[in-house]
């Protein structure tokens, strides 16, 4: 593997210095006379502030046809000046999984310029990296916009043999935004590369469903991907990482990837349903008459899919129930509640093609959500395994609900929202959607054959 090195261990103590801080040597790239050293992590304690750069590469005599590199470390802090040397042995195959570009090269900046409190890097690995959301979110992403203006970011952006070209274009692009904050990119089409160590996974690529295509078709093409990619994560992804499906249909997507992936908590998979709840604030705010920073306390009950459940009823508008200031109940139970579950088509037949932009807006406003505290008594929406949910929902799916994070990671599901005969009926059919096609995918969940008996009227957003 060309980009893959390591360090030896009989080469002196520099390696279990670099290891002690973090820090390892990623890859080595040979461009023309020159060689790039990728280094894997830049590393900030919490006593003490690293700094890390490779000064010298100096080639070794040949050794079993491999090229040995004696790569130059010098490893400051404010109480350890240090210089140290490690031996680096790139190995002999060739890989797809690379560091691009600019990003193989250390980052330098000067001493004076060296922030003092930058944390240890994120890794965020992203699926379908070449599509349309991936064009918009990555740039959110690499800005400092999501995690922090003090927190380095490294991209790991998965494509396949189809996007190779269109990935290293996205790639380039990032290369040119000039992101101080973004660290590393790496490419490649073999997820158990790309997910490495992983922070985060947002897991966008999947199959649009083609004309004459079954839903039961797409459930299986997609849930092999999802499958597939459980697997990798379960191997080499963060023990803790946290994972948003996308791709469609998102919630079953998500059980299929929990299902592969027993090592990580299940509590970590979301399906986006971020969208949803975007939608339906800005239409209660419409009808309303108000901006939409004034609607609060909007869920999403269920799958993403035309029976998801928008629920105006524990909905609020400038603190208040969403029924005291929309005195026009027929509007609520039959416009609003279609208007959200079809938005996407509506955007579609403007579009031609479907939301991109939103959507990456809304995969931000999900992040954020899971790493700042919900402000006091409000929830978001988010597709999650429906463990010890208390509103008698099935338990091992993956549901849209009504959560609060503390801003650390994780969530808790709010238990106590009303739900009204109107709202448990539409609540159930969504549920029974779910259920169907988790009996289509049970071959993929090591639940025996699968059966598909899909609903008539089972429909992506998008689809009408
Ligand atoms: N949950 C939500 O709220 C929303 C979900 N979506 C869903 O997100 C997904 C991505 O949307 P978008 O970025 O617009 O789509 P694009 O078509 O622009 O990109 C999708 C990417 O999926 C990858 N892909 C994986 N497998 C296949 C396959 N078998 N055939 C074709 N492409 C494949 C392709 O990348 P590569 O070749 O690199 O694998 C492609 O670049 C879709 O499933 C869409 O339905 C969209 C909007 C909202
Ligand atoms: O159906 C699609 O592919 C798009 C989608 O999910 C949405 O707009 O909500």
């Amino acid at each position: 593997m060309a980009a893959m090195t390591r360090t030896t261990a009989a080469s002196n103590s520099a390696s279990s210095f670099l290891d002690n801080y973090g820090v390892s040597v990623a890859s080595v790239k040979e461009h023309g006379l020159s060689r790039r050293i990728c280094l894997k992590s830049c590393f900030s304690g919490q006593k003490v502030s690293l700094w890390t750069e490779v000064v010298s590469v100096k080639e070794m005599p040949q050794k079993q046809k491999r090229n040995l590199y004696r790569i130059s470390c010098a490893v400051t802090s404010p109480t350890e000046p240090s210089t140290n040397q490690a031996v680096v042995v790139p190995s002999s195959e060739t890989t797809r999984t690379e560091c691009f570009g600019v990003f193989c090269v250390t980052y330098d900046l000067k001493e004076s310029e060296r922030p003092k409190t930058w944390a240890k890097t994120v890794r965020i690995a992203v699926s379908g990296a070449a599509g349309s959301i991936s064009n918009h979110l990555l740039f959110k992403l690499a800005s400092g916009e999501v995690f922090g203006q003090d927190q380095p970011i490294a991209l790991q952006l998965l494509g396949s043999e189809r996007s190779r070209s269109a990935l290293e274009g996205v790639a380039m692009e990032l290369e040119d935004s000039l992101y101080p904050l973004l660290r590393e990119v790496t490419i490649g089409i073999d997820p158990y590369e790309i997910f490495q160590n992983a922070d985060w996974a947002l897991l966008i690529g999947a199959k649009p469903r083609g004309p004459g295509m079954e839903r039961a078709d797409l459930l299986d093409i997609n849930g092999q991907i999802f499958a597939e990619q459980g697997k990798a994560l379960n191997a080499v992804a963060s023990p803790n990482v946290k994972v948003i499906v996308v791709g469609n249909p998102c919630n079953t997507n998500a059980l299929i990837c929990l299902k592969n992936a027993p090592r990580i908590p299940s509590k970590n998979f979301h399906a986006l349903t971020r969208l949803d709840e975007n939608r339906a604030k800005c239409q209660l705010a419409l009808k309303a008459g108000v901006f939409y920073d004034n609607v609060s306390n909007v869920t999403i009950w269920g799958n993403h899919s035309t029976t998801q459940v928008p629920d105006f009823l524990n909905a609020k508008i400038h603190g208040l129930p969403v029924n005291e200031v929309i005195a026009d109940h027929k509007w609520l139970e039959e416009e609003f509640t279609s208007r959200v579950q079809k938005r996407g088509g509506a955007l579609i037949q403007k579009w031609g093609r479907s939301s991109a932009a939103s959507t990456a807006v809304s995969i931000v406003d999900a992040i954020k959500s899971l790493i700042i505290r919900t402000p006091e008594g409000d929830w978001f929406s988010s597709g999650v395994y429906a463990k010890g949910n208390l509103y008698g929902i099935s338990e091992d799916l993956v549901f849209s609900l009504p959560c609060r994070s503390k801003g650390d990671g994780d969530y808790e599901i709010v238990g106590d929202l009303v739900i009204d005969d109107y709202l448990r009926k539409r609540i159930k059919k969504t549920e029974e959607e779910l259920l169907a096609e988790k009996k289509c995918v049970a071959h993929l969940i090591g639940e025996g054959n699968g059966f598909c008996d899909l609903p008539e009227d089972t429909m992506l957003p998008g689809e009408q």
